[in-house]
């Protein structure tokens, strides 16, 4: 579990990216971070693994603060993927998977075999090992990016933005891998995002943010779509633009849940009555 308590971020500048936030982020679920551009979400993110450390508050991993924990160990206990994938150029795919679990001391002949195994797992062939990201397609980046974040085999996984910069087919293939890798590896992942359709797919707890990390609205996908708690939250996940309003069609199969653009959300299980 992680928790945040009253954390605050003030910048140098004067900037207040984070404005007493309280959250807190289950273990072994997905919790979603999402807003715009600019509400705080990657600070919140970085002071968990101490990339950015908060002007006050405080926060928590299994009830101890992180503020007692070398950050440097701390960071390499805990995945982290961004949204470029965040890969070594100079390193090949094996290395750049490698790296973290050679740097905590495993032999790096076992490393490398680990991360053979973690391209399996994040579904890359394992012919790819040897090149440089640059040789790599953007999904397949995005897929090392994922294996290197779960080469310490972490109990926290941080992603941020990670499909940001694929293409919407791509992009789609990625979320369900990474629903699938949830389920298998069974992880407290917290993922951020602009993408409120992302958000809703991935998230089991939806944390929708407006400017200063405020929270607009927690709860899971169903309950947020169900009772936005605002116009600002029923604006972000357009349900005033109707893109969500949900009506049966009836298929061969049965009647499913169809939303505005056409895409199945879910099936109508029909009772006897
Ligand atoms: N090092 C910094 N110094 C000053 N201000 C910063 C710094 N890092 C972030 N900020 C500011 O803090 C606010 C929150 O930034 P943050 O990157 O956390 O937002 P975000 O929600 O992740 O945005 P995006 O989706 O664009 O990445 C922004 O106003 C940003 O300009």
């Amino acid at each position: 579990m992680i928790e945040f308590r009253s954390v605050t971020k003030r910048f140098p500048d004067g900037t207040v990216a984070v404005d007493d936030f309280s959250l807190v982020i289950p273990a072994r679920k997905t919790t979603v971070l999402v807003g715009s551009s600019g509400s705080g979400k990657t600070t919140l993110l970085r002071m968990i693994n101490r990339m950015v450390d908060p002007t006050s508050g405080e926060i928590l991993i299994d009830d101890e603060s992180v503020h007692d924990r070398d950050p440097v160990k701390l960071r390499r206990s805990i995945g982290y993927v961004m949204q470029n994938g965040g890969l070594l150029p100079h390193l090949t795919v094996i290395d750049n998977v490698a790296t973290v679990p050679v740097l905590t001391g495993v032999p790096r002949q076992r490393a490398r075999e680990q991360a053979l195994e973690l391209l399996d797992t994040v579904g890359l062939d394992r012919s790819l090992a040897k090149r440089y990201p640059s040789q790599l397609s953007g999904g397949q980046q995005q897929r090392v990016g994922v294996a290197r974040g779960l080469a310490a085999d972490p109990n926290i996984l941080l992603m941020d933005e990670p499909f940001g910069a694929v293409d919407p087919i791509v992009r789609a293939e990625l979320q369900q891998e990474t629903i699938r890798l949830q389920q298998e590896l069974d992880k407290t992942v917290v993922f951020v995002t602009h993408d409120i359709d992302e958000a809703f797919l991935l998230g089991d707890q939806v944390v929708i943010l407006e400017k200063g990390a405020q929270i607009a609205q927690i709860g899971s996908p169903s309950e947020i779509t169900e009772a936005p708690a605002s116009e600002f939250v029923a604006s972000f996940i357009g349900t005033e633009r109707g893109t969500r309003a949900l009506h049966a069609k009836r298929t061969g199969a049965g009647t499913v849940l169809v939303d505005a653009a056409g895409r199945t959300q879910g099936v109508l299980v029909e009772g006897d009555a």
